[in-house]
């Protein structure tokens, strides 16, 4: 494509020839091959004004700018654009290189604090259940029809616009009609998923997460709120307020689910089991009696999120409803670790005030022994949910092993010390920093009829600290450390 083809309807001013031919957009000078332009955009970290010569040096034929003064005395070899936003000029050029691919899709998107990944991976498993083929894109990667694909792919829970935009020309080329991804509060503020053409917006939930990224509580919601206007109709949990509020806010049309009254999708839950819950779905006059492989209130309402969803695709709520019957969660979500010790052992991703309430309130329910949880909270990031989290655990641990998350740039001791803040002055507890140490100690500690939660890192296969990666799994350590047990025993 040429220059003059990609900005000729997007606000710019610019030096140099038109009729350039590009071939890709990219924001990164390190990724950049012969042919590509490159936007120069203001990051947290730096300026890619500084990467510029290295971009041109790879083959960049051409250069985007929103930096005015830069634009205005600059003197490249290539020609030069100035537009008012290049985060937002890149989903658009990216959309327009790939023919804007997803008008050609049904797009789904999905927000929340908590069950973005669960509720995209579940539309996407009733959906193939329903013989249809659907891409599911988020924090666990990339899915094709439940199978992992484009495994070199960033791990963003959002990817950046150029990479969503090729993957929608992937689900075209693949004939993959459906594409479901998630939305972060993060990835709406910085453009990621404008020009996606979203058909459904699905609201699940809104509670504290992020606050030190966006500033405050407000910023937070208002750049998940950006979604409701960028999807053409939004599906909202009725439950949650902050979630209510903006559906009553959105113009356009509104789909309700919920256990409350009012409501366009009902759940009310007869049989609340330790293995699953027997719920009945309503949608206007049609009821179905749905037993669903999963236990908690709040995994009731991610299924009814995803049966609204598909639903609203106009697929028969009868045939949904059966397939919702055989829902698996995703990797590190309620993961239990099959053991002969009598133990239940769950690994979980929970990392919010939030999501750990929800779980502890679960298990506490559905354990006859010591409910035993493993955990600390990530560095870098929202020190303020640290004592709360560290007050929910206290409220439904019987005994809490203090370790290190991802503790990035911090002291695993002093993010330890703030959680401890939110502690009963009783509870009893003990820290081993070294995450292999504590999930071993818990394991002694446990006895049959126990249950031990390890929470925060989920999925993940690596640990961060400092600015070095290890590897390190929880499911894989503890399965090992269970295989040891089992032949002691
Ligand atoms: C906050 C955020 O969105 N950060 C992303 C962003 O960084 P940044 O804007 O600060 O960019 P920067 O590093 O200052 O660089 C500025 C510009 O110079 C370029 N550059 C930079 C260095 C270089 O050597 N050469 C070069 O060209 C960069 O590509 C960029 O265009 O652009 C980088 C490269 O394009 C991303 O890798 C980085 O995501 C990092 C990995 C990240 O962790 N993002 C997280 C916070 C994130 O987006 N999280 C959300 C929410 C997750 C959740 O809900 O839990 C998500 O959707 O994943
Ligand atoms: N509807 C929900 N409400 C509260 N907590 C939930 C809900 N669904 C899942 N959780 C909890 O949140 C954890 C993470 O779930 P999931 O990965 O689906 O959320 P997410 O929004 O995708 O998170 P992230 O964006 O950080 O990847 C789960 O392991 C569970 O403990």
């Amino acid at each position: 494509m040429q220059i003059g083809e990609l900005i000729k309807d997007w606000p710019c001013t610019m030096k140099g020839s038109i009729r350039v031919e590009i071939n890709r957009v990219e924001d990164n000078a390190n990724h950049i091959l012969p042919g590509d332009i490159f936007i120069a955009r203001k990051g947290n970290k730096s300026s890619g004004i500084s990467f510029i010569d290295s971009a041109l040096e790879k083959g960049a034929v051409a250069v985007v700018v929103d930096d005015e003064a830069y634009f205005n005395t600059s003197e490249l070899s290539v020609p030069i654009i100035w537009v008012p936003n290049c985060l937002s000029f890149i989903a658009y050029a990216s959309a327009k290189m790939h023919n804007f691919p997803a008008e050609a899709l049904k797009v789904i998107a999905v927000t929340g604090t908590n069950g973005k990944t669960t509720v995209t991976h579940f539309i996407g498993q009733i959906l193939n259940n329903l013989n249809n083929r659907a891409m599911v894109i988020g924090t666990n990667g990339v899915f094709i029809d439940g199978e992992k694909y484009y495994p070199d792919m960033e791990s963003l829970t959002t990817l950046q616009a150029k990479n969503i935009h090729f993957l929608f020309s992937e689900a075209i080329r693949l004939d993959i009609p459906y594409v479901i991804l998630e939305a972060s509060s993060i990835g709406l503020e910085k453009h990621r998923l404008d020009y996606c053409d979203i058909d459904l917006g699905i609201f699940l939930n809104v509670t504290e997460d992020h606050i030190e990224d966006h500033g405050s509580f407000e910023r937070y919601k208002m750049s998940k709120q950006i979604l409701a206007t960028l999807a053409k109709r939004n599906i909202i949990n009725s439950d949650d307020s902050v979630c209510r509020s903006i559906g009553l806010a959105t113009k356009g049309k509104r789909i309700f689910f919920g256990k409350g009254s009012h409501v366009d999708y009902f759940l009310q839950t007869l049989v609340d089991g330790p293995s699953s819950t027997t719920c009945c779905i309503q949608h206007k006059k049609e009821k179905h009696i749905v037993n669903i492989p999963l236990v908690g209130d709040y995994q009731c309402s991610n299924v009814l999120a995803a049966i609204t969803c598909v639903n609203q695709l106009d697929f028969p709520l009868v045939d949904i409803c059966n397939a919702a019957q055989k829902l698996l969660l995703p990797e590190g979500r309620f993961e239990r670790v099959e053991n002969q010790l009598g133990i239940s052992i769950i690994v979980d991703y929970a990392h919010t005030p939030d999501a750990m309430k929800m779980i502890l309130q679960t298990l506490k329910k559905h354990t006859t022994g010591r409910l035993i949880v493993v955990f600390s909270c990530g560095g870098n990031r929202d020190r303020a949910k640290r004592p709360k989290m560290g007050m929910i655990a206290s409220i439904y641990a019987d005994y809490i092993i203090l370790t290190t998350d991802n503790a990035r740039d911090e002291s695993p001791q002093l993010i330890n010390k703030q959680i401890r803040q939110g502690f009963s002055s009783t509870q009893s507890y003990i820290e081993r920093l070294n995450r292999k140490e504590a999930i071993e100690h818990a394991l002694n500690y446990a006895e049959a009829g126990d249950t031990i939660v390890l929470l925060g890192k989920g999925h993940e296969k690596t640990q961060q600290i400092g600015d070095k990666q290890k590897y390190f799994s929880d499911k894989v350590f503890v399965q090992e450390m269970v295989k040891q047990l089992e032949k002691r025993v």
